[in-house]
């Protein structure tokens, strides 16, 4: 039926956000998923990252992970006219891997960007919260298991990319002021997805 995402730099609050979505959206049963990790395949993700053994390997195992979580999750969800909300999806590959793959392979985004086209879905609303480096880092500094890519150059590269998402696709990108109080987050994006899945029934309707 509809497939929402949360995106943004680690600390940015999308693990808070979700643990708030489940209570208020209880109502429209949706099925809260994630990337990596929804499958085994994302076992083999967690361990690329802590080994950090090289970034073309990371980047295809990440991708790889996509395909596991459309197959087993998103795709019979959206058949069954369910609800999805996953915690990161292909954008994220596009704003870190595009990072990581600087300097390695040519034109990385392109490389991405074409991995998924023809079989991936597009999200009907991707929300993404923006939150300055140094608070996402003073966040993260409360937080235990870091990952490589929580150093301050990477995330702030991570993060433009992301907005330049957002101004390239107006429509589907709502930019959440993560520096808002957790509450009005969730209350806000809470609501916006309540109104795309109105939207969705009523464009079905027709
Ligand atoms: N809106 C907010 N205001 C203040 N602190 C927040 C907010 N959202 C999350 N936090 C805190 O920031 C830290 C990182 O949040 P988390 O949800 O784990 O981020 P992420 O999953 O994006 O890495 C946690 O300690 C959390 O309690
Ligand atoms: C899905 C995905 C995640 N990542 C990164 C972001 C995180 O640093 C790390 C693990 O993701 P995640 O478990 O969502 O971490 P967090 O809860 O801290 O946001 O993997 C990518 O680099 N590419 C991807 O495609």
């Amino acid at each position: 039926m509809v497939l929402v995402t949360l995106e943004g730099i680690d600390g940015s609050g999308k693990s808070t956000l979700l643990a708030a979505l489940k209570e208020s959206l209880e109502d429209l049963s949706p099925v809260f998923t994630r990337e990596p990790g929804a499958t085994w395949v994302g076992d083999s993700v967690r361990r690329a990252i802590a080994e950090q053994i090289d970034p073309v390997c990371e980047a295809t195992l990440f991708v790889a992970d996509h395909a596991a979580h459309l197959a087993t999750v998103v795709r019979p969800a959206l058949a069954e006219h369910k609800l999805v909300i996953s915690d990161r999806y292909s954008d994220s590959r596009f704003a870190y891997q595009a990072v990581t793959l600087e300097g390695v392979i040519p034109e990385p985004e392109r490389w991405l960007r074409a991995m998924h086209d023809g079989w991936s879905i597009v999200p009907d609303k991707t929300f993404l919260l923006a939150i300055p480096i140094d608070d996402a880092l003073a966040r993260l500094s409360k937080k235990s298991g870091r990952e490589h890519f929580e150093r301050r150059d990477v995330l702030e590269k991570v993060q433009n990319r992301y907005m330049e998402f957002a101004r390239a696709e107006p429509d589907r990108f709502v930019i959440v002021d993560s520096m808002l109080d957790k509450d009005a987050v969730a209350e806000f994006v809470a609501g916006a997805i309540r109104q795309v899945v109105a939207e969705g029934k009523k464009r079905r309707r027709k």
